[in-house]
């Protein structure tokens, strides 16, 4: 997408050819500014604190972060050590996983002095091929939102609600939840958009508003506790949301708050999609309540905010009392049956095995 008119991703190799470059999103939406990964310990950092974030960019960053790893130690060891680090930044975005084990199986078999070479070319694959996923699961759901706009009578706004960031900042461009959002506004889709802020980190207010005014399509930010009262008065025509894992039942793991928007939308009779491109589905979990892993990032998140001062500074506001205790579970589990429709990057279909064993009989079957 671009910022400022220039093209862009949220991730690049650098001029010197080794490091690479990426967007700091803590900054956002006050400062754009990039940071540069020159190690495994920038990348690893650059993930446990959300410089970058978003399953499918958290898996390339993590690709190019075992690349720079091969640069300082291409051992066995040194992968081995490369690997587990990098899993360990964080537990749920099932892309993270599924990028090192990507990586590992392509570098392993290669002798130390060709893994450098390797683990670049290949990361840079994964990353070309996360563009070409979204923008597919951005054309489906194209598809998707004009039939429920001519179903309406094709009113002068189509009005969508969407969770969390799942827009090209969440990916290396294009994004899941978004793409048929710019789609549909670049087809002249009078498309606006509801804007979860998305408590605690706050990406829709700081990262999701920001992309869409970057593109100029028209939204609106509310608090996280308003798409229930929207959608009861008839404002909202379909909830589109992003996926950290998916089950290979149709179990959608995402941003805590997803779940309750999820009933809300059951209860009024709004279609309720989830972007999911194919790497975050993980086809050995069939139970995600149950299986599904969920980040605590702890206290400290719920308890300061960051953002612009009135003196124009930026900086953090502590919002509770000292010594108040928070919880912090990063990740909600939305069942199934809450879901209309899985949009991916073969098409569209329902929130169940049968639906995703259609479109992924071979990943279906491997999984078997
Ligand atoms: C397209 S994945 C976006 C997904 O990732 C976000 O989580 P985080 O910002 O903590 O990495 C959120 O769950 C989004 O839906």
């Amino acid at each position: 997408m671009k910022v400022n008119g220039t093209p862009t991703r949220t991730i690049w190799l650098a001029e010197d050819g080794h490091t690479v470059e990426i967007i700091d999103q803590t900054r956002l939406p006050h400062h754009y500014e990039i940071a540069r990964l020159a190690s495994l310990d920038d990348a690893c950092r650059a993930i446990k604190d959300m410089l970058v974030r978003g399953a499918p960019l958290i898996g390339a960053t993590a690709a190019h972060g075992l690349a720079l790893a091969m640069r300082q130690d291409a051992s066995d060891d040194g992968l081995a050590t490369a690997y587990d680090r990098l899993f360990a930044t964080r537990p749920t975005a099932v892309n993270l996983r599924w990028a090192l084990d990507d990586m590992r199986q392509r570098l392993a078999p290669l002798p130390a002095d060709q893994r450098a070479g390797a683990a670049l070319d290949r990361a840079r694959v994964i990353c070309d091929e996360d563009v070409a996923l979204n923008e597919a699961i951005g054309n489906h759901g194209l598809t998707v939102f004009r039939t429920l706009w001519e179903r309406k009578g094709k009113p002068d706004r189509f009005n969508v609600l969407t969770h969390c960031n799942a827009g090209w900042l969440a990916t290396v461009d294009w994004g899941t939840a978004l793409a048929p959002i710019y789609k549909a506004h670049d087809a002249g889709i009078p498309v606006h958009v509801w804007v979860d802020e998305t408590r605690p980190r706050n990406q829709g207010a700081s990262l999701t508003a920001w992309e869409l005014n970057q593109h100029g399509v028209p939204h609106t930010v509310i608090v996280d506790n308003a798409g229930g009262h929207f959608m009861q008065h008839g404002m909202v025509d379909v909830c589109i949301v992003g996926t950290d894992r998916t089950t290979a039942t149709g179990d959608v793991c995402n941003k805590i708050g997803t779940y309750l928007k999820a009933l809300a939308a059951k209860d009024n009779g709004v279609p309720f999609y989830v972007a999911l491109p194919s790497p975050t589905i993980d086809w050995t979990v069939k139970d995600g309540v149950a299986e599904i892993p969920i980040e605590d990032r702890g206290p400290g998140e719920v308890c300061r905010l960051w953002g612009r001062l009135d003196s124009g500074d930026t900086g953090w506001v502590t919002v509770t009392p000292e010594g108040s205790p928070a919880a912090n579970p990063a990740f909600d589990v939305t069942p199934a049956r809450l879901v209309t429709g899985l949009i991916t990057e073969r098409g569209v279909c329902s929130a169940s095995a049968e639906g995703l064993a259609g479109l992924f009989p071979d990943r279906s079957a491997a999984a078997e």
